[in-house]
Formats: structure tokens, sequence, C-alpha cells
């Protein structure tokens, strides 16, 4: 066993290659389980991952294997920074290594989306799978974060959420650096929420660039859309301030606004004309808010709550709607006052 903070980080994509490099920038050990011997060669031998980060030099010291019980091992804190629909399956895997290893460690959530059918968060999935005393632990990572820009060192701020707040404290320390900054949240409910309904509201702001609309529509669909957000998560049992956060409107501004965005890539090639499944193909990367709009359709009829923009989207993404035809019933909703947050 070496001295230094052991760190298993699961997903070799765009996110979890770039968490990688800073975890072991900051002084730690980390070992990256991915799904492909391809890649995973590249990292070791080249130190590039360019299918997801073209430009990007990963630091040599970061460690890609398929192995999990490798990666497992010594480690202190698992991230997991994979695709809502692998969280599952990947942490089902988990369970009869740890518990053959004997170890509990801090898990960590890198990841933004709510499960098809289920309509579960991470944290919901993690106690369903984990036992009490490991699923209790997790801490759930977010905010406006874009890989490419992390990449590059740019200035970074994120929330840490957990009901245990002395992981949240301990992950903040183990991540933060002069380029990234952590913040502690109890808040978990809302910081999951707003992690994943973001990415739904960001497929339409890029609908409305592919069409053509102006800053106006775009700043409009980004405050009705974090009101549905809030309207939503505040009937679940948030904290209304969180969605003021950097895992709420911090997110929600970057992911509606950056050509880095997925979601956003994803919406603005809809509304260029672009069919969906070409768009998904084309894309080589998960686009959560495919997945978490369908979600958010059953979710907010389950819940009562009006979530008229979200819904627009579900009706284009899966009902053959037509953008131009739900913008404009958007516009022609009921008459109301800005402060109702019922409706
Ligand atoms: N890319 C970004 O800038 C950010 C992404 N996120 C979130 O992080 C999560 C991951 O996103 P990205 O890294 O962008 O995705 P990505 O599409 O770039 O990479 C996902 C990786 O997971 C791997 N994977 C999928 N299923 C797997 C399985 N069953 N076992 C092992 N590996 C599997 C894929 O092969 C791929 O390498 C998403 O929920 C996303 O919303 C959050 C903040 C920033
Ligand atoms: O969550 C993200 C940035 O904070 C990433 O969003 P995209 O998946 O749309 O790129």
């Amino acid at each position: 066993m070496s001295n230094l903070t052991k760190i298993a980080v699961l997903g070799a994509g765009s996110w979890g290659t770039v968490l990688a490099d800073l975890l072991v920038n900051n002084g730690h050990q980390v070992d990256l389980w991915g799904n492909s011997a391809e890649m995973a060669a590249e990292i070791n031998e080249q130190h590039t991952n360019r299918h997801y980060l073209p430009e990007f030099q990963i630091n040599p010291a970061v460690h890609a294997t398929l192995d999990l019980k490798e990666t497992l091992t010594d480690a202190e804190a698992v991230l997991f920074v994979l695709p809502t629909a692998a969280i599952r399956p990947v942490a089902q895997q988990l369970v009869p290594v740890l518990a053959e290893l004997k170890t509990q460690p801090i898990l960590i959530s890198a990841t933004k989306g709510l499960e098809l059918e289920s309509h579960d968060r991470i944290s919901q999935i993690m106690a369903d799978v984990f036992p009490k005393e490991i699923a209790d632990g997790l801490v759930i990572f977010s905010g406006p974060s874009h890989a490419e820009n992390v990449a590059t060192h740019d200035l970074t701020s994120l929330t840490v959420a957990s009901q245990k707040m002395a992981n949240a404290r301990w992950v903040q320390k183990i991540f933060m650096n002069n380029y990234f900054r952590l913040y502690t949240n109890d808040d978990m409910l809302g910081v999951e929420l707003g992690g994943a309904l973001k990415n739904v509201i960001a497929i339409g702001a890029g609908m409305l660039h592919g069409l053509g609309y102006g800053d106006n529509a775009k700043a409009a669909l980004m405050t009705r859309g974090l009101a549905e957000i809030s309207r939503l998560g505040v009937k679940m049992g948030a904290n209304p301030l969180t969605f003021m956060g950097l895992s709420g409107i911090g997110d929600l501004i970057v992911t509606c606004t950056s050509v880095n965005s997925r979601n956003w890539r994803c919406g603005n090639a809809l509304g260029e004309g672009q069919p969906l499944a070409e768009v998904l193909a084309n894309m080589g990367m998960v686009v959560e808010g495919v997945g978490t709009a369908e979600a958010v359709h059953e979710l907010s009829q389950q819940m009562a709550v009006e979530m008229p923009i979200s819904e627009a989207i579900y009706q284009v993404l899966y009902e053959e709607a037509d953008l131009r035809a739900e913008i404009t019933k958007l516009m022609h909703r009921d008459a109301r006052n800005e402060a109702e947050f019922e409706n």
C-alpha cells in the first residue's frame, strides 16, 4: 500500500479522463477504469484520449485499466463518471468485488441524469445496489464544468453534496487546486436534480440557436427552464436556494450557452433539421438530456408538476412533434404572473 490517496475513476470518456488527470495533478494515485482495451493502451502509452479530447495531453501518471479488481484495490474513493444508463450495471459489478476486498470506499458520482423507467436519481440507484453503509456516504459532484475547459485548467467551481458532510469535505479537499474550487452543500436532492434536468433545457437552447432565434429567446428559455426545474425540485423536497447555486443556475448557464455542451450541440443540430438518430450517432459521446427528457416527462406527471418547456422538448424528441409548433404553443399558454410557483 502506498502513502498516496488512491482514487478509482470509472469511465474513461471526456469527463472521467479530465478528472483523473486533475486528481493526479493534485498528487493522488488514480486508476482509470474503461471498457475499451484500445483506449486504455492509448492512455497508458501515448497519454492521450483523442476520441474525446483531441488536443489533451494526459498526465502520464494516470493509469488506465480494464481490470475492475485492480482499480478498486486500495481505493479510498470510487468516482463514477459513466453515462446514467451504465451506473446500475457497473455498480452491480462493484458489489462482489468490494465484498471480496473487504473495503468501503467513499462513492462519488459526477454523472448527471435520471434513469429511464425508474426515474431514479444516481443516489437512488446507489441505495438500491450498495449496502447501506456504503450508499449512505455517497457524494454528488456537480456544477458548471465542461471537460474541455478543465482540460486547459480554466477556472472552474462546483458543488459537492452528501448526507455525510464529512465525506463532502473530504472530496472538496482532494479535488481543490488553483484552477478547481468546490463548495459543499447538504441538499443532495436539489444538486442531483439541477444537474440532471438542465440537460433537457440545454437541448432546447441548442434548438433555438439552430432555428435562428436570438439572445432574448435563449434568456427566456433559461429563466423559465429554471422556474420549472425549481418547481419540480421544491415539490420533491429540495431547497429552492440550491437552484440559485452552481449546480442549478450555474450549470444551466454553461450548458445552455456553450458549444462544448453535448446537449446544446444535439439541440442545435435538431434545430437545423437533422434527425435525432443521426445526431446521436455522430456525437460519439453521451447526450444525457435525451434519456432524461423521457424520465422527466413521466416524473412530472407522477409529481403533478407542469414542466411545459421540458414537455415540449420531450414531444419533439419522442413524439415527432413539430419544433416550431411546440414553440408557438409555449408562447400561447395562458397568461400568468411570473411569481406563480404552482404552474
Ligand atoms: N463531459 C463533460 O464535460 C461533463 C460530463 N458530465 C457527466 O458525466 C457523465 C459522463 O459524461 P462524459 O464523460 O461526457 O461521457 P462520454 O460519453 O465522454 O464517456 C462515457 C464513457 O463511459 C464508458 N462507458 C459506457 N458504458 C460503460 C460500461 N458499462 N462500462 C464501462 N464504461 C462504460 C464509455 O465507453 C465512455 O468511455 C455524464 O453523466 C455527463 O452528464 C458532467 C460534467 C461535465
Ligand atoms: O454537465 C455538463 C457541464 O457542466 C456537461 O454538459 P454536456 O453533457 O451537455 O456537455
